[in-house]
């Protein structure tokens, strides 16, 4: 890898402390930076370089999957973050920032390859990549690139505007638009699983495969982020980009050796094969939900509306399920599943593939009444991955059961997805960041959604903080069901009767 200069814009926020110095702290402890390191930290308040270095220590300490101890190395590490005060309107800033980087690349004897990471709002991206331009620390004589985070622009029009500002500054080949899922390490391991064991590849088609149904469900609630995550809402903040990028990731079929553009441009083919929603019947495959007070691990939790920050009609959804199909031959017909929510039984990331159960058509006299074979690929927290098979109990008169094979891949000593994608980035390989014509064909596809909820005609369904959602989900998937759902408490059932009987527990749209 080329030595480079890494310049953090939200040098003092809370992903630059949670995430970005904790990666660049491993990736430093295990020899993957060589060279020099410069990290030049950008925020509007004051710091000296002690200061913002003490800042990054703490947040190791706090953040660090690695144990951090004093040492020469660690000491060495710090001493490579400097820190300038800027403003992201003040054009002035920016040519104080090429001064300092330069005198930092003739320090260092480091070539001109410039990371720019923006870690702050993205109502600033367009402004900083042009200030960019324009500053001068974009003519470099080595590489620039540049690294920004979701959300990417709040529908189709303003992403495709925010595409366009950056594009004045940066090609798409230097533009590296994380979604962190795609650095989660059994996202990165989907492709591989495929591609070298011929018993999944084999089976990975319509012909085996019954439905597929991926859950992104967490516990925590709103938090501290009302302002951001009731406009956003669930669809903005983990649908468009978190979940479409894991359909993407599943139903893609790479030959062994692929490059990042083959990886992009079968992805590409994957979400412009999505099955468009029709206006007419939007509302049977698209469910939005809300929480209600309820329980968590034996805790009492407010509503949605009763957060702070979020006021009491608040229409914002937390939840969100869809059924989707993929018209390609391989994925012909096949429904997808997928829901992401906030206030759920539980928190996990997991993808599950229901196989074929052939002799349970409906003209076999013979039918078993097997449990399906599932697969099922754990993303987080916990990783691994089980394949759930039919077998005999001996202690049962030979009675068919169904039996879990697994293997935990969960590893401490392993990268998160954060220093795999920053990593990714300083070499230069795009294959797990998300291309614009994914992200623009992902707006395109939510764009019914986001109409249909600003014009009140997709119905919000409330559920109880702790239910596994909006019973209304488990209609999306007709006579199947979603599996290895936590069984839900009284509170759930007790709601799920109220929507039958009671209008107010669904509330229509604003
Ligand atoms: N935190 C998280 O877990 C995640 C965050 N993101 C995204 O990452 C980005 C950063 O988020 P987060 O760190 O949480 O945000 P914070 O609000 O914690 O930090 C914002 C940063 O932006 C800087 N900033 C704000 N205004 C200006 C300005 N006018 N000029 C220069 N700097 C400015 C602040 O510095 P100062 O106050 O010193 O000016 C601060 O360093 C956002 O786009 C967010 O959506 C994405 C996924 C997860
Ligand atoms: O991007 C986001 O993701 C997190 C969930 O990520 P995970 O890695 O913890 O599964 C979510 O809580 C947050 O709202 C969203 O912005």
């Amino acid at each position: 890898m080329e030595s480079s200069t890494f310049v953090l814009f939200g040098a003092t926020g809370d992903l630059a402390k949670r995430k970005i110095f904790p990666a660049l702290y491993n990736l430093f402890a295990d020899g993957k930076l060589s060279g020099p390191l410069s990290v030049i930290g950008l925020g509007r308040r004051t710091l000296t370089n002690e200061s913002f270095q003490a800042g990054v220590l703490d947040s190791l300490h706090a953040f660090s999957r690695r144990k951090v101890e004093d040492s020469p190395e660690l000491q060495r590490f710090l001493k490579s973050f400097e820190y300038s005060v800027l403003d992201v309107g003040h054009p002035e800033d920016y040519r104080k920032l090429l001064g300092h980087v330069q005198r930092r690349e003739e320090e260092l004897g480091l070539p001109q390859n410039r990371m720019f990471y923006l870690s702050v709002g993205p109502e600033f991206f367009g402004e900083i990549a042009a200030n960019i331009n324009a500053s001068g620390l974009g003519d470099t004589r080595g590489w620039k690139r540049l690294i920004i985070e979701k959300p990417f622009g709040t529908d189709l029009e303003s992403a495709r505007e925010l595409n366009d500002s950056l594009n004045a500054a940066f090609t798409e080949e230097e533009i590296f638009r994380i979604d962190h899922f795609l650095g989660k390490p059994m996202v990165q391991n989907l492709e591989v699983l495929k591609y070298s064991n011929p018993v999944l590849r084999a089976l990975w088609q319509n012909r085996y495969i019954a439905n597929v149904q991926i859950t992104a469900s967490e516990t925590v609630g709103v938090e501290e982020r009302a302002g951001y995550y009731d406009k956003a809402g669930a669809l903005r903040d983990m649908f468009q980009n978190h979940m479409l990028q894991l359909v993407m990731m599943m139903a893609m079929q790479l030959p062994k050796g692929s490059t990042p553009e083959d990886v992009r441009s079968k992805k590409r083919h994957v979400i412009q094969s999505v099955r468009p929603l029709l206006r007419e019947n939007l509302a049977q495959n698209v469910i939005r939900g809300q929480y209600a007070a309820g329980e968590i691990n034996g805790r009492p939790v407010d509503a949605y509306t009763s957060e702070p920050g979020i006021g009491p009609s608040s229409q914002n959804e937390t939840y969100i399920a869809a059924r989707l199909f993929i018209d390609d031959p391989l994925w012909d017909e096949v429904p997808f599943y997928i829901r992401t929510g906030k206030r759920m039984k539980e928190k996990s990331t997991r993808i599950v593939i229901e196989f074929k159960e052939p002799f349970n058509d409906l003209h076999n006299l013979n039918r078993l009444n097997l449990d399906p074979n599932l697969l099922i690929i754990d993303i987080g927290p916990e990783e691994g991955i089980s394949l759930q098979l039919n077998t005999k109990n001996p202690r049962q008169h030979g009675q068919l059961e169904p039996v879990s094979i697994r293997h935990d891949s969960a590893n401490p000593e392993l990268p998160e997805a954060y220093e795999n994608l920053i990593y990714d980035a300083l070499l230069g390989d795009a294959t797990f960041f998300a291309h614009w014509d994914e992200v623009e064909l992902s707006w395109q596809w939510v764009q019914p959604i986001i109409e249909a909820t600003a014009g009140g005609t997709l119905p919000l369904h409330l559920y109880p903080a702790g239910s596994n959602g909006p019973a209304a989900a488990d209609e999306l998937l007709g006579d199947a069901h979603w599996w290895l759902d936590e069984p839900t408490s009284d509170a759930h059932n007790k709601i799920t009767a109220v929507h039958a009987a009671d209008s107010e527990a669904v509330r229509p749209g604003a």
